[in-house]
């Protein structure tokens, strides 16, 4: 078998494209367009990359970006003060701070500090619990939200009842995952560095989800024949005697796809539907916050 390859960059601009026409409409019955503040503490380039991507798209969809650039030598209270400011500001509807911080900072205190009604990166304990408890109000993490769409559509039939694995235990990626795909019937198992025989556990998956961060970790001899790999990783990888670095994912592609029914690939994959998500999330929490009615679901 030949995986086809899910292309994350078209589900992407056509999830924009349904936003920039729900924007339109806000904007034209009600005279406002949601906001979204993204904060960046430090130079790392990756993250510089991603901000600049969603300052871009949030434009195009027609919303306005804020963005708030800061030397990595800010302290944790003047980062506090930021949030607490775009907390009490009405044109910011969503708050993004991008991780990881500087050491200085706590992270986990600079989340609880966004209000959960701006949180559209879903990591308020307020919005983990509410997804935890199967809430739908819950404002759902973005990289989970957009893998769980591109499942659906991999499903005509539906996932429940399929066998996931998620590799990865993290906040932001696997915990979420492993939510969302319970609230969905899948069963699920959760792996991490202390898993044992990885390999045999992966291989039991209709759904295998990798969110790793270790270059091409999932071999193809992992994947069940006929399974659908969703591949989170984003790795910078420096090739010898090649300039740039190249961006690889956390399973190792060629290989997986001869076995594997659909594959996301790494660029194009999870990444744009990252960004689609946090406008979506955006726009829904805008949304509730001047209790209009959201044509998103
Ligand atoms: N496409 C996108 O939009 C996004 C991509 N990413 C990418 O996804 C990847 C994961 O990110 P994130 O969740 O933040 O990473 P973390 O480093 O926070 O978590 C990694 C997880 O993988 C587990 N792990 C590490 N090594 C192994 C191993 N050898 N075998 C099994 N499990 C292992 C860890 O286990 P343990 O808990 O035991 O340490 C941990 O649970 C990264 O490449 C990141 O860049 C992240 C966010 C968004
Ligand atoms: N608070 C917070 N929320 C996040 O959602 C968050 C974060 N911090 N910190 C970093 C990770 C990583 N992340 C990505 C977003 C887009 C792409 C993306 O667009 N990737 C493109 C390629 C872009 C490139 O060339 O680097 C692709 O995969 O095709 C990747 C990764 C969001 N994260
Ligand atoms: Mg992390």
């Amino acid at each position: 078998m030949s995986a086809s390859i899910i292309d994350g960059k078209a589900a992407a601009q056509a999830l924009r494209d349904r936003l920039a026409i729900e924007v339109s409409r806000i904007d034209a019955e009600h005279s406002w367009v949601p906001g979204l503040a993204v904060v960046l503490v430090g130079e790392d380039p990756a993250s510089q990359v991603y901000v600049r991507n969603k300052g871009k798209q949030t434009a195009e969809a027609g919303m306005r970006s804020f963005e708030h650039k800061l030397p990595a030598s800010t302290s944790e209270r003047e980062l506090l003060d930021l949030v607490e400011s775009l907390n009490r500001d009405d044109a910011v509807n969503g708050i993004l701070v991008q991780l990881p911080l500087p050491e200085h900072i706590d992270a986990q205190l600079v989340i609880e500090t966004i209000d959960p009604a701006k949180d559209v990166d879903g990591f308020h304990p307020m919005n983990t619990g509410a997804l935890s408890n199967g809430d739908p109000t819950a404002l759902v993490p973005c990289t989970p939200l957009g893998c769980l769409m591109m499942l659906r559509e991999q499903f005509p039939e539906g996932i429940a009842g399929l066998n996931a694995v998620v590799v990865g235990r993290s906040n932001i990626v696997g915990k979420p995952m492993a939510q969302l795909l319970i609230a969905e019937s899948c069963t699920v198992t959760v792996a991490h560095s202390k898993t044992r025989d990885l390999p045999a556990l992966c291989r039991t998956a209709d759904i295998l989800v990798a969110a790793v961060g270790r270059p091409e970790m999932v071999r193809g001899d992992w994947v069940k024949e006929g399974a659908v790999v969703i591949d989170v990783g984003i790795n910078r990888v420096q090739l010898e005697g090649q300039e740039k670095a190249r961006l690889v994912g956390d399973v190792a592609f060629a290989e997986a796809a001869e076995r594997a029914k659909a594959i996301t690939p790494v660029p194009g994959g999870v990444g744009p539907m990252t960004i689609a998500c946090l406008l979506r999330n955006t726009v829904v929490a805008a949304c509730r916050q001047h209790r209009v009615v959201c044509e998103l679901g």
